[in-house]
C-alpha cells in the first residue's frame, strides 16, 4: 500500500483537513421559516415542523458521506427466470451486431442454471454487507441497488429515492477497471436514468466512486485470496501451482482507448497485468517459492472476424499442459462476485478443458463480499464524499501509486458506436 497509515474513514484518527463537512445544507442555504405563514406567527405546529426540517437537516450534514444521502450499488444485471433470458440478452446487446448463433449459445448458458443468473443474489448479500459496514461505522444512510439491464433497473431505484425527498445519490459500481465496458457504459447508463427522471420533473445528481482496480480493498483482498488458494493447493500436492488469472476480454479496438484519453491507450489490459504480477509477487514472496504466472480472457463475443484481448483461458491451459503443467490456481481477477461469466464460462467451461488435459485446477472466489472488499468499498465511498466538500483525501493505492479520477477525463473509455451523455465526468 503505497500510503498504509492514512484511512480518512478511521473513526479512530482525527480528521484531516478538509474531510469536515462544509457547513452548508443540501438546499444550499439557511432553513426557512415554514413556507406560507405569511408573517402571521406561526402555530405551534408549524414550528414543530420547523424544528423536525432544521433537525433533519442538521443530521444529515454530520455524517461523513455528505453530501449524499444515500449509495446505489450500480451493477450489470441478469436474468432471474428462464422467461427473462431473452430479453434480457436483448436489452444487453441492443445493436451491438453481436451474433443470433452467439445469443442462442449465451441463452443456453442460463438455461443450464434454470434460466437464473446468480448475480442479484450476490448484489443483493453485497448490499446488505455494505449496510452492515455503514452501520457499524455509525453512518445510517440507507443502500439503494440499481441495474443496468435487469430488475431493479436504476431508474426505477433512483426514482424511489426521489420519491423519499433525496436529491443527491453516489454511485459504487460492480466493476473494478477502465474500459468503455467497465466504466463509460456505467456512466451513460446514470446518465440516461438522470435524464428520464428529469422529464419527470425531478432533479437528482449521482456521482460515482473512482475505478477501484488498484483501491487496497480490492487489490489486496485478491493477493489474499489467491495466496490461500496456492498455499492449499502446494499443501495437498507439494508442488507449487502455476497461476493464471482471467478477465473478460474485450474487443481490440476497446482495449486499445480504453484510459484516460491521453493516447496511451490498453489501459484495461494494463490494469490486469499489472495487478496479475503484483499479486504472483505477493503469493511467491509469501509461500517462499517463485510462481509462474499469467493473464488469460474468458467470455469473448462478437463476430469470429473481430479480434478481442487473447490468450483465451481454454487454450492457455492447453499450453500450459503441453509446457508440462499439471496444477493451476485459476484467479478470476477481472470479476467482483461469481456471476455467469464465473460459474459458466470458468467452473463449467475451463473445469472441463482441465479435466480433458488432466490438469489439477483449483478456481479461487471472486471478492464478493469478502470483509476487507466490503470496507474498501466503504473507505472509497468516505473518499468520494470528501472530494465533493471540496477536500482532498488520501487515495491509496496498491499497486502503484496512480488512483484514477473519480471523476473521468474528457474522452476517456469513449463509445466507439455512437455518442451518448456520461455522467461523473468532465465530457
Ligand atoms: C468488461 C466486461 C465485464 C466486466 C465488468 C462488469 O462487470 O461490468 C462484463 C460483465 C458482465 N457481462 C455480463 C453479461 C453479458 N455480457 C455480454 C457482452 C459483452 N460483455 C463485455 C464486456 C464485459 N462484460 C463486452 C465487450 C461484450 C460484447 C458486447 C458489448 O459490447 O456489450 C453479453 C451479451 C452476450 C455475449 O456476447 O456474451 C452478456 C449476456 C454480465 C452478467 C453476468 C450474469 O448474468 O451473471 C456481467 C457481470
Ligand atoms: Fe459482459
Amino acid at each position: 500500500m503505497s500510503q498504509p497509515t492514512a484511512d480518512p474513514s478511521d473513526p479512530g484518527r482525527p480528521m484531516p483537513d478538509g474531510l469536515a463537512p462544509e457547513p452548508v445544507t443540501p438546499g444550499g442555504g439557511p432553513v426557512e421559516p415554514a413556507a406560507g405563514t405569511g408573517g402571521t406567527p406561526a402555530t405551534a405546529a408549524e414550528d414543530e415542523v420547523v424544528a423536525e426540517l432544521e433537525e433533519s437537516l442538521a443530521e444529515a450534514e454530520e455524517h461523513d458521506l455528505f453530501p449524499y444521502q444515500a449509495v446505489v450499488l450500480t451493477s450489470f444485471g441478469g436474468p432471474e427466470a428462464p422467461e427473462e433470458v431473452m430479453p434480457f440478452l436483448r436489452r444487453v446487446t441492443g445493436g451491438r451486431g453481436i451474433p443470433d448463433e452467439r445469443l442462442a449459445e449465451v441463452a443456453e448458458h442460463y438455461h443450464h442454471f434454470g434460466g437464473k443468473s446468480p448475480i442479484n443474489d450476490q448484489n443483493r448479500a453485497l448490499v446488505a454487507a455494505l449496510q452492515e459496514e455503514l452501520q457499524r461505522r455509525g453512518l445510517t444512510l440507507p443502500v439503494l441497488f440499481g441495474n443496468r439491464n435487469s430488475e431493479p433497473f436504476l431508474t426505477d431505484t433512483v426514482r424511489d429515492a426521489h420519491e423519499e425527498g433525496m436529491t443527491r445519490l453516489l454511485s459504487i459500481t460492480t466493476s473494478a477497471y477502465s474500459c468503455y465496458s467497465s466504466c463509460r457504459q456505467y456512466r451513460e447508463d446514470i446518465a440516461a436514468a438522470v435524464d428520464a427522471l428529469a422529464t419527470e420533473g425531478r432533479t437528482v445528481d449521482v456521482d460515482k466512486i473512482r475505478q477501484y482496480w488498484n483501491h487496497p480493498g480490492f487489490s489486496r483482498a485478491n493477493a489474499r485470496i489467491v495466496t490461500e488458494g496456492a498455499r492449499q493447493m502446494m499443501e495437498r500436492t507439494g508442488v507449487a501451482p502455476h497461476l493464471v488469472f482471467v478477465t473478460h476480454s474485450l474487443p481490440l479496438a476497446m482495449d486499445e482507448t480504453s484510459g484516460p484519453g491521453d493516447e496511451e491507450g490498453h489501459l484495461y489490459s494494463r490494469q490486469h497485468l499489472e495487478l496479475s504480477a503484483a499479486v504472483a509477487e505477493e503469493v511467491s514472496a509469501t509461500l517462499g517459492t517463485e510462481l509462474g504466472h499469467d493473464l488469460t480472457y474468458c467470455s469473448r463475443s462478437g463476430p469470429p472476424s473481430q479480434p478481442w484481448l487473447e490468450p483465451d483461458v481454454n487454450d492457455h491451459l492447453r499450453e500450459l499442459a503441453g509446457r508440462g503443467v499439471r496444477h493451476v490456481v485459476l484467479a478470476p481477477i477481472g470479476f467482483v462476485s461469481d456471476h455467469m461469466e464465473v460459474v459458466f464460462d470458468l467452473d463449467t467451461e475451463a473445469v472441463e478443458t482441465a479435466e480433458e488435459l488432466g490438469l489439477d485446477l483449483l478456481r479461487v472466489p471472486t471478492v464478493g463480499t469478502d470483509p476487507e472488499f466490503v470496507s474498501g468499498l466503504v473507505d472509497l465511498a468516505l473518499e468520494r464524499a470528501a472530494e465533493a466538500r471540496g477536500g482532498q483525501p488520501v487515495r491509496p493505492t496498491w499497486p502503484g501509486e496512480r488512483p484514477r479520477p473519480s471523476t473521468c477525463l474528457p474522452g476517456c473509455c469513449p463509445n466507439l458506436r455512437v455518442d451518448r451523455r456520461a455522467a461523473c465526468g468532465m465530457d
